[in-house]
């Protein structure tokens, strides 16, 4: 069948979402990896589905697929495409969208200056519900990394993340230390590995090696947790810039019993159509 999309990223964290209201298809994982190879295929970190709700109070459901075809809880970037994409499609007026995912529901507003604001519910702390293996729940943990000990945090947005401070991005083992981490032992789920750099405690840097895609230019999860982590430590104040390879976004956390609230843009590439 020809199968209609829209590509678009969020700083770069790029989408190939699919309006699954108005058409409909099954995909297997190994077709997703196809579809997101970036030279025999469309090509992007994730595929975004929206969906019809489940429930007669939301307005939505959105799935969401790593380019390696695992379906994952969250995504950050990809849902304030998914409202840049619903209001563009017409498949809502509102301003305020409520949407289903895998784990809890978040709400999407779409501002004046075509921002988009997310409320990401509370971070879960707790690490059976991570999930992270641990005798007793801590803000930090060490993690015994080819030999050496690491303090990380682990944070969930829906989706599992350890995050790692270090003095500095531009020079962070990304590339070496963030495989090892994401398929760490102790993450059953495996994670995303998040490499912060506390510039002030109003502003962050952050790179992100994400599980099923690798390092991607922006992670909005991985933007929410890193100041969570911050904050837990007493490092970081309500309201953070958090600067990313791709740009940044403005994360707003009032502390345990607050959601997580994420404001930045969403862009729309190209439409596209392809056979599956
Ligand atoms: N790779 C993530 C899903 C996408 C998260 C990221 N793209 C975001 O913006 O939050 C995971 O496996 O949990």
């Amino acid at each position: 069948m020809l199968l209609r999309f829209t590509k678009m990223h969020g700083l770069g964290n790029d989408f190939m979402v699919v309006d699954m209201v108005t058409q409909s298809v099954r995909l297997s994982p190994e077709q997703i990896r196809d579809l997101a190879d970036r030279r025999f295929g469309i090509g992007f970190d994730q595929l975004l589905l929206v969906e019809p709700p489940g429930r007669p109070d939301m307005d939505f459901r959105y799935r969401i697929f790593n380019a390696d075809g695992s379906e994952v809880e969250q995504c950050g970037n990809g849902a304030r495409c998914f409202a840049r994409f619903v209001r563009d499609k017409k498949l809502t007026v509102k301003e305020l969208i409520r949407v289903e995912t895998a784990r809890g529901d978040i709400e999407l507003r779409v501002e004046k200056n075509g921002d988009i604001t997310v409320n990401m519910g509370e971070p879960i702390l707790d690490p059976w519900d991570i999930p992270f293996k641990t005798d007793r729940q801590s803000i930090t943990y060490n993690l015994e990394v080819d030999g050496r000990e690491l303090e990380i945090a682990a944070v969930s947005m829906g989706n599992p993340h350890a995050v790692l401070q270090v003095d500095d991005v531009d020079s962070a083992p990304v590339e070496k230390l963030g495989p090892v981490i994401h398929r760490h032992i102790r993450f059953p789920e495996r994670c995303n590995a998040g490499f912060m750099e506390i510039v002030n405690p109003a502003e962050i840097r952050l790179r992100v090696y994400e599980r099923g895609v690798g390092e991607t230019l922006a992670c909005g999860t991985g933007a929410c947790a890193a100041v969570v982590a911050g904050r837990l430590r007493g490092m970081l104040e309500e309201t953070v810039t958090v600067t990313l390879p791709g740009g940044s976004l403005s994360i707003t956390w009032k502390g345990e019993g607050y959601p997580v609230m994420m404001t930045g843009p969403a862009t729309r590439v190209y439409e596209g159509q392809t056979r599956v």
